[in-house]
């Protein structure tokens, strides 16, 4: 390991309560990176770049500074006595493998059934963007997205699928392109009745 580089490394484990480096240690490490898979950090094509992986990562990584629980807490209960599923299908996402820090894509399927209230449906797309924009696993989205809705909303239940290609699978390692993974999370009615997960996937069909 360069001395450099190993100095890092034991600052960071020095600092290991956690604390958020500054944005010019941020910066560095990304010229680390750089000089690690041999470029030149100074030339002028790469000047700018350690600045712009920090903006680009606050962006991508936002979902640390966002509550999921916090978009949860309107919710309406004029809906003329509605109480069948509400699903919101396709909801688009970007995240990051935790293993590789590399994307996965995918789609999100959320549904609800709702319990005299219901939500907002932009706010569900917004649950699934805040848990996208952390490092994951996809199955630990699937959960928390769930999860959340369940304990916000209280709903008769709640069930989640995603679909989503791993790029740490196709861009590396086994490099299968094109496959994909699904995971699935039920919660209440559509956890104890096989008939209403049933529902639910006939209807992502
Ligand atoms: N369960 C699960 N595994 C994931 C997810 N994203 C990536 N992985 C897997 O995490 C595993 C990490 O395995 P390791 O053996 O520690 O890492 P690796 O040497 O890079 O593994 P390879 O990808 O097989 O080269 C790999 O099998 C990845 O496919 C995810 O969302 N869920
Ligand atoms: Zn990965």
């Amino acid at each position: 390991m360069d001395a450099s580089v190993r100095k890092i490394v034991e600052e960071a484990a020095a600092s290991m309560s956690y604390e958020r480096p500054s944005r010019d240690e941020a910066e560095a490490a990304v010229g680390v990176l750089l000089r690690w898979i041999g470029e030149d950090p100074t030339r002028e094509g790469l000047i700018d770049t350690p600045r712009r992986v920090v903006k680009a990562y606050e962006e991508i990584f936002g979902g640390y500074g966002q509550e999921p629980a916090d978009i949860l807490t309107r919710t309406f209960d004029e809906v003329a006595g509605y109480d069948e599923m509400v699903l919101v299908r396709d909801i688009d996402f970007i995240s990051h493998c935790e293993h590789h820090m590399v994307p996965i894509i995918g789609k999100a399927h959320v549904a609800y059934q709702p319990d005299g209230r219901v939500l907002g449906l932009s706010k569900i797309a917004r649950v699934v963007d805040i848990y996208a924009r952390r490092l994951q696993t996809q199955e630990a989205m699937t959960e928390q997205v769930a999860a959340v809705i369940d304990a916000a909303l209280t709903p008769k239940g709640v069930a989640v699928m995603i679909e989503a290609e791993h790029m740490c699978m196709s861009m590396r390692g086994i490099r299968t392109k094109g496959s994909s993974t699904v995971t699935s999370s039920f919660f209440g009615s559509f956890k104890n009745d096989r008939s209403e997960q049933a529902r639910f996937l006939s209807m992502l069909k």
